[in-house]
């Protein structure tokens, strides 16, 4: 993320000598300065805790590990920080845990709270015990399955080879909370296809069940996807973004219909790309999920986390857990002896795809960049690396044109579903929004190589991107479209689960022309071909998280155009997002 670094007129001390160092922004020391002018706080040190609190939010964590602080801000931002005048742990620990603006775990009513060394903004504190609680609370017992009768439909379903598939399914026919993690291509949709079948042939009515996501594009691959595996017998189902699961509430993002004193209807709800699910919105849902309901958390842990604060999927995943002995004997009984930690099982056999692209995957997950280079540097159909530290890569035009022309054709003879499809036949990745390597210089760029005619907002054929949700037009921030020549004159298409809508040009609010696209907005989404443009190697954006999304955002062939330097700065540099959930999760709550 750029922050534009403004010096804040009025900060003195420790707030400026961190704003000058381009540490602190001006809204990280104006928040400090209010909390600690409104809260009757003199110390400075306390000031700095407080600014560094509100920063890390911006950052994606959701508190700050005080005696850490200094090794994450300069993991985070590449400066310098060790001329900072820290202060020094003990003492900096003792000024917060004083300050009538910190809280400490049994308090309530200050704006900051400070539990287990971590200083928290009091609501985010808030969240995360919720959600602890919540996954604890739903940890205990597990549901009344009849062990013989599952044992036999979990053998008819999961053949010889798939035995992480079959005790997901297990676990969640006797666990409230299943999370199922893995990378793409491990059968991550086919399982919950599976334990769905699995849930429906339980005697008693057949359960309600909600499949959602976080953005509208994912959403859609996730009804896609599970529709598309026949021969089970589901219900028809069909699948929301998530916001729309808890139903909008006009003026708030953070508040919904449903909620804790109005839960949702479902007996199952189904979470596919949680990794892109914020502590806040994980809070929203969990509280909305019937205490009696099974929910079941899918994604790939290795994947960026979400826009907003916290990696709750990650931390889940990586937490250690309560010991469960009713779950154990349950799933011993249907033939399950393996011990399962917070209803985590991960899926680590690849059915889809066994090329390059996997392989370099498996190499950035793991931290290799040795390997990454190697496999990048071999080069194959499946895997090219254009070594070009200014972005430079003539195939990249061609490819641009032709993926355009393409869907320009398919919109001109009014072919709108074949013309979405080719619209994801390849897309252009950019690490940044702004600057020389980011998506504004790419679609200035592009749109240079386009005729004029082909770039107004009516122009058949120009690619769509939605920028912020549309209620109106039941469209979603991250969707994309195309404009299809109709009979009633042009309109921009796009996909709604099986279904195309068309809607005139002319109403659509927040929409932009997509000729590239960002690796945060990709996700959730694939393309038979993608082009990643990396920025140089000093990019604080240049994470493993990032490499890892747009590399297994191309399903058959892969283009990196960059440095090696930036590879490997990349493959090394995993993000740190500072929490307490992995820690509490196996600590039972007073
Ligand atoms: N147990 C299995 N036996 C045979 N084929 C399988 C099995 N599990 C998955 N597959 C096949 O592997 C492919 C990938 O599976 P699936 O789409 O379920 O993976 P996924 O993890 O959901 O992938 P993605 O995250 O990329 O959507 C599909 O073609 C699916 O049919």
């Amino acid at each position: 993320m750029t922050v534009l670094i403004e010096r804040a007129l009025h900060a003195t001390g420790l707030l400026a000598d961190f704003n000058d160092a381009g540490v602190l922004t001006l809204a990280d020391v104006h928040i400090a300065r209010r909390v600690a002018l409104l809260g009757g706080e003199p110390d400075e040190t306390v000031h700095l805790a407080v600014a560094l609190t509100v920063r890390a939010l911006r950052l994606g964590s959701v508190c700050i590990d005080l005696s850490g602080a200094r090794h994450s801000t300069a993991a985070d931002e590449g400066v310098d920080v060790t001329t900072l005048p820290w202060p020094a742990v003990e003492a900096w620990r003792e000024a917060c845990t004083r300050s009538p603006v910190v809280a400490a775990a049994g308090e309530s009513g200050r704006p900051l709270r400070l539990v287990n060394g971590l200083l928290y903004l009091d609501r985010y504190w808030r969240e995360e015990d919720q959600v602890r609680r919540q996954l604890q609370d739903r940890a205990s017992g597990v549901f009344p399955v009849d062990p013989a009768a599952l044992r036999e439909q979990l053998d008819r379903l999961f053949e010889p080879g798939s035995e992480k598939q079959r005790l997901a399914a297990a676990v969640c026919a006797f666990r409230r909370v299943t999370v199922l993690a893995g990378g793409p291509g491990t059968g991550k949709t086919t399982t919950i296809a599976r334990m769905l079948a699995v849930l429906c042939a339980q005697s008693g009515p057949p359960p309600r069940i909600a499949l959602a996501a976080p953005t509208g594009k994912a959403a859609a691959r996730l009804e896609e996807a599970v529709r598309s595996v026949t021969g089970l017998g589901l219900p028809d189902l069909h699948a929301s973004t998530l916001h729309r699961l808890l139903g909008r509430r006009p003026g708030t993002r953070t508040r919904f219909k449903h909620h804790k004193a109005h839960r949702l209807p479902y007996d199952v709800v189904v979470v596919d790309e949680t990794s892109m699910v914020s502590l806040t919105m994980m809070a929203r849902l969990i509280e909305a999920v019937r205490p009696d309901a099974r929910l079941v958390l899918v994604g790939d842990p290795d994947q960026l986390a979400s826009v907003e604060a916290g990696a709750v999927l990650g931390d889940i995943v990586a937490a250690a857990g309560c010991p469960e002995p009713a779950l154990a004997s349950a799933l011993q009984a249907v033939g399950e002896p393996e011990t399962v930690v917070n209803g985590v099982v991960t899926l680590d056999r690849i059915w889809r795809f066994g090329g390059d692209i996997a392989r370099l995957a498996a190499a950035i997950r793991a931290g290799d960049d040795e390997t990454v280079v190697a496999i990048l540097r071999t080069g194959s159909k499946d895997v090219q690396f254009v070594e070009s530290a200014a972005g430079d890569c003539p195939d990249l035009r061609a490819d641009v044109l032709n993926a355009l022309e393409h869907v320009a054709s398919l919109a001109a003879s009014g072919e709108a579903e074949a013309a979405l499809r080719a619209l994801d036949a390849h897309r252009l990745l950019c690490a940044h929004r702004h600057g020389p390597y980011g998506v504004t210089r790419w679609t200035t760029e592009i749109e240079r190589w386009l005729p004029a005619d082909r770039l107004t907002d009516q122009s058949v054929g120009r690619p769509l991107l939605i920028t912020a949700n549309d209620y109106d037009n039941n469209l979603y921030n991250g969707d994309t479209g195309v404009v299809v020549q109709t009979a009633d004159g042009p309109r921009a298409a796009f996909a709604r689960g099986g279904d195309t809508v068309l809607i005139p040009p002319s109403r659509l609010s927040e929409a932009q022309a997509l000729y590239a696209m960002t690796v945060h907005r990709s996700q959730g989404s694939q393309f038979d071909r993608v082009s990643l443009v990396l920025p140089p190697a000093t990019s604080p954006l240049l994470t493993r998280e990032l490499l890892y999304t747009a590399v297994t955002r191309a399903r058959s062939a892969l283009r990196i155009v960059g440095s090696e330097e930036a590879v490997r700065a990349a493959v090394t540099r995993p993000i740190a997002r500072a929490s307490g959930l992995r820690e509490s999760l196996a600590t039972r709550s007073s």
